[in-house]
């Protein structure tokens, strides 16, 4: 089986997205579009809830969601005009069918499903405390505590429960949850992980990203601002603050590499600031070369403007199939090798003879890097320089994203010379943090206040990470951490 536990030190974790619809007919279907545009947030299984003024009605399954939720079946079942959704990677708790989300309960309060985007830091702790308070827990999810948390809070009214839960969660939440009252979507304090709102009639939205409220056909309103919890309820929307204003920190990996290129991400649009990025790559790190070469798909809006910027031409030297996933996501090292093969082709009459500039978003473990530079030298090319449009990938995240143990990561093992020998290019650079910042419309990266989270590559992570300190001490903690990896 294939686990995801924080402390599994080869073991990969990765994004998820969240979509929420808040009163309109055939919600359910509704939300299968949002996830779909969404698949690549997720790809290792799906969920909805839905509620239908008395009932919930609840389908998960492994696997996409295609597949699993474009039967007349499947979605005549998810009656009603609420529904919430979640597409997954794992990053607490193994991919099996009890942590595939939205998870649902029976609380004293009623009905309480969740669909969760983030990791919770300190959540093996918790789940120690609750489980010696007699908690029985149904799933080695992270987000399960949540749950736990809000069922045994002495707080009368369920939204008071439910913020009294938050303020003990240390890490990362983008939330949707669906309550026999209405709807309640929030975002951690410090806005780690993105959430939108958008409207279509009369119905409130809540996604992750904006693709998603595009494809049913809903108008963007705002982001749900971090620490803001809006609850959607009697025909009322209500915005709360219920935490101590801090400095955000949303995820610039987002901006990187996660989010897709038509997504609008903390006002703005991830196009434009991967060809920024892009630009601030050519303009950092120059090359004398005949084509600019993006390493698809991801690679591919940086690299449109680092040609742009340098005046090279821009080719398309590499011919991705879009019958294979994304390689960063999928388990174990075997696969990824096979993946990228799967994944990626040389243009040969285009790359003989001619010296390139590859432009990729990131080296996480080199395995791409590697394929694809023997690739352009199978294919006849002349030189090879590989330019990276973002800093060196460091340091693992926690905060809900797949990034390996630090023994996995490249750039952490090694200087930029022993990397490129590694991936054997002829050059390798990556762009500066400040660069990036500047990507983004800052002058540079305030040390003393980051605009954003970019742990992985500074190792300035936002927040404490008490599951972490603890782990490399042999008490109960620890115990308790091995048997739920399974
Ligand atoms: O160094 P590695 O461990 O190989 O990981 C880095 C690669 O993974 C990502 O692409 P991915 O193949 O996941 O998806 P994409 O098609 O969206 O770019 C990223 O864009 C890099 O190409
Ligand atoms: N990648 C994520 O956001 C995962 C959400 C949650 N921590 C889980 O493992 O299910
Ligand atoms: S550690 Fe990296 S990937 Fe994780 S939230 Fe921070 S910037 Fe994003
Ligand atoms: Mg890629």
């Amino acid at each position: 089986m294939i686990t995801t536990h924080p402390f599994d030190d080869d073991k990969l974790r990765e994004e998820c997205g969240v979509f929420g619809v808040a009163g309109a007919v055939d919600a359910a279907a509704m939300v299968a579009l949002g996830l779909h545009a969404l698949q690549h947030r997720g790809q290792e299984a799906a969920g909805i809830s839905s509620f239908d003024g008395r009932h919930f009605h609840n389908h998960k399954a492994l696997g996409h969601v295609a597949g699993n939720f474009d039967s007349e079946d499947t979605m005549r079942q998810l009656k009603g005009d609420w529904a919430i959704g979640h597409v997954r990677y794992a990053t607490t708790g193994e991919t099996a069918l009890r942590n595939v989300q939205p998870l649902y309960a029976e609380l004293s309060s009623g009905g309480f499903a969740i669909a969760h985007n983030g990791n919770i830091s300190n959540a093996m702790k918790l789940r120690h405390d609750l489980v010696r308070t007699g908690s029985i827990f149904q799933s080695t999810s992270d987000t399960e505590t949540i749950i736990h948390l809000v069922a045994t809070s002495r707080y009368r009214t369920l939204l008071d429960k439910f913020i009294d839960a938050l303020k003990q969660v240390e890490g990362a939440y983008s939330l949707i949850c669906l309550t026999d009252s209405g709807m309640i979507a929030c975002r951690d304090p410090l806005g780690i992980r993105p959430l939108v709102m958008g409207r279509i009639g009369d119905a409130v939205i809540f996604a992750s990203e904006t693709v998603a409220l595009d494809i049913v056909g809903a108008e963007f309103e705002r982001s749900v601002e971090p620490g803001e919890l809006i609850v959607v309820s009697g025909g009322e929307i209500r915005s709360h603050r219920p935490f101590a204003e801090k400095q955000s920190r949303p995820c610039i990996f987002e901006h990187v590499y996660f989010s897709r290129p038509d997504s609008i991400v903390d006002g703005s649009s991830v196009y434009s600031v991967r060809k920024a990025i892009g630009a601030q790559l050519a303009m950092e790190n120059p090359v004398e070369a005949d084509l600019v070469v993006p390493v698809p798909d991801s690679g591919t809006p940086a690299a449109i403007g680092y040609a742009q910027q340098s005046g090279l031409p821009f080719e398309l030297g590499i011919i991705r199939s879009h019958y294979v996933g994304r390689t960063f996501i999928q388990p174990g090292d075997g696969v990824r090798h096979l993946g990228v093969k799967l994944k990626h082709n040389a243009n040969k009459p285009l790359i003989a003879g001619k010296r390139l500039v590859l432009i990729d978003d990131s080296i996480v473990r080199g395995t791409t890097s590697l394929k694809i530079v023997q690739m352009m030298r199978d294919a006849g090319a002349a030189e090879v320089h590989m330019r990276i449009a973002s800093p060196p990938t460091m340091h693992s995240c926690f905060y809900g994203v797949d990034t390996p143990e630090r023994s996995k990561l490249l750039a952490a093992q090694k200087s930029i010379e022993e990397m490129r020998q590694f991936i054997q290019a002829d050059s390798l650079s990556f762009l500066s943090i400040d660069g990036l910042y500047r990507a983004l419309g800052e002058a540079s990266r305030n040390d003393d206040r980051p605009r954003y989270c970019d742990a992985c590559f500074t190792g300035d992570y936002p927040t404490t990470l008490t599951d972490l300190a603890e782990r490399d001490q042999p008490n109960q903690l620890t115990l308790l951490a091995e048997r739920v990896a399974g």
